[in-house]
């Protein structure tokens, strides 16, 4: 299996449509890869808050339409990072969309997580309820995004729904690039799954985004990583490695799901 993580530069000196055009013309120039994957919120930008309101759109709005006729242009399934959906009561949420290769909307999942700590994300937006994994020709994918990143509970939902695959679009700032790096390997090794982790690259709202986008395997091994400017990263994942390993270190066989609480002395 052939993947593509496209970390677009997404800055303030550009605007969505500009990235969006970019964004359509770099996945249909991947055709022959298996699929590839978008960066969080690249359209309005993940740290540009004031941008939400006017680039918000609905789940079949104009970024869902250009990356539905891209994926059926270049005959491959497309995980097109998130939007800013506007639902149908004018909630907004931080929204990923995954596509088959004919181009048809496949996986839609809300984040969970919202970053902020009652400020940005966290205040404007509202957090989704569902755990998403989508069947594939190459396997079973589970959707998550960013911040998800720090939450284990969420990564142990999506193994137990059957994922052997997930992919993170992100928006991580490059001040915290310790942490992407350590959770990204972290998440993969303890799900025994590949990670496919995209990030933005480029500076808006004042952040400096991580780049840095990694394709890690089962074992905890990066198997590529982006460096900081406008790059994709083409990595070739054996998704048998997943059976394999599980079969050969079977720690998740060994999972005790009824802790006790320690008893007090
Ligand atoms: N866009 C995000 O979810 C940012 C997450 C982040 O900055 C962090 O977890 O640190």
């Amino acid at each position: 299996m052939r993947a593509s993580l496209i970390q677009l530069s997404v800055d303030s000196s550009d605007s969505a449509d500009e990235r969006r055009r970019r964004a359509a013309s770099l996945v249909r120039g991947r055709a022959g890869d298996d699929l590839v994957v978008l960066p969080e919120l690249w359209t309005a930008g993940a740290w540009a808050y004031d941008r939400w309101e006017h680039d918000a759109e609905k789940v079949d709005g104009p970024t869902a339409a250009a990356m539905s006729a891209a994926a059926r242009e270049a005959g491959v399934w497309l995980h097109a990072g998130s939007v800013v959906e506007r639902g149908e009561d004018g909630t907004l949420y931080n929204t990923a969309l995954l596509f088959d290769r004919a181009g048809e909307l496949r996986g839609r999942y809300r984040k969970i997580h919202r970053y902020g700590f009652d400020t940005g994300e966290a205040t404007l937006m509202v957090g989704g309820d569902d755990i998403v994994t989508v069947p594939t020709d190459f396997g079973v994918v589970g959707l998550a995004i960013c911040y998800d990143l720090r939450f284990p509970e969420l990564f142990r939902g999506l193994l137990d729904a059957g994922a052997e695959l997930v992919a993170v679009p992100a928006a991580w700032p490059a001040a915290r690039l310790t942490h992407w790096r350590l959770l990204t390997r972290t998440r993969a090794l303890e799900e025994q799954v590949f990670l496919l982790a995209c990030c933005a690259t480029g500076t808006h709202g004042d952040m400096r985004q991580a780049g840095h986008s990694v394709a890690v395997d089962p074992w905890g091994t990066a198997l590529g990583e982006a460096g900081t400017a406008e790059e994709t990263l083409t990595v070739e994942c054996d998704m048998a490695q997943v059976a394999r390993m599980r079969s050969e270190l079977p720690v998740l066989r060994d999972r005790v799901l009824a802790i006790e609480a320690p008893r007090r002395r």
